[in-house]
């Protein structure tokens, strides 16, 4: 089986790569190697995934993959977006963010919580041109925590179709509906076909 790296060090993340793609390939992730964090210095979701795949597959000399991702929330013009992993502070810590934004929030009535996941899915190979693939689902903040499955904002991420937070639904479910499950389907044939190259 062949390896593709992922770059990143996110868990719930390669959680989720390993559960969509260990069929196929043999998933790898920065936790696998001893290396340093990738600045994220970009304005957008694309260039933040193509600089950390780039710095990878060129570290390695291979093709690497890398997913960018976040939340948009349209009552706080579109933030915390590229700033998600670090909204409450430089420590990522999922739980400080989240109170922050429902902080954030407070008094904002249901029809006005509407959000995004985003992810992007960043695809480099040495001496190519770096190609990215973007995937997005659409839900309302809910005011409260619920659920325990995912990472991230999936707790207070509502699917008014479930009538569930994406924390309440298994993995299959959220792979099948979410943000990267979505680029990943758009990737992955392009991973396929340039590592058969
Ligand atoms: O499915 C998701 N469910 C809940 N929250 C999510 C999801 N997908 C992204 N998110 C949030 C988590 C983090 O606050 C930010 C990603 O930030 P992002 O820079 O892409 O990832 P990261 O720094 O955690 O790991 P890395 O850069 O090593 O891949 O968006
Ligand atoms: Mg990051």
């Amino acid at each position: 089986m062949k390896t593709l790296i992922i770059a990143t060090k996110n868990k719930g993340k390669i959680a989720e790569f390993n559960d969509m793609l260990q069929d196929r390939w043999d998933v790898k992730s920065l936790l696998d190697y001893d290396i340093a964090d990738i600045p994220e210095n970009g304005s957008t979701f694309e260039e933040n995934a193509a600089a950390k795949a780039e710095a990878v597959a060129s570290m390695f000399g291979c093709m690497a993959a890398a997913d960018d991702s976040g939340l948009e929330v349209d009552a706080l013009n579109q933030e915390p977006g590229v700033y998600s992993a670090r909204y409450a502070g430089p420590q990522k810590n999922d739980e400080e963010n989240i109170n922050k934004l429902l902080q954030e929030l407070k008094g904002v009535p249901e029809e006005e919580r509407t959000a995004r996941f985003v992810c992007v899915i960043a695809v480099a190979v040495p001496g190519e041109k770096t190609i990215t693939f973007r995937g997005s689902c659409d839900g309302v903040i809910h005011p409260v925590k619920e659920g325990a499955n995912g990472f991230g904002y999936d707790p207070v991420f509502f699917l008014p179709s479930y009538n569930k937070t994406m924390a309440q639904l298994s993995s299959v479910q959220k792979n099948e509906i979410s943000h990267r499950g979505k680029a990943l389907k758009l990737a992955a044939d392009y991973i396929s076909n340039t590592m058969n190259e």
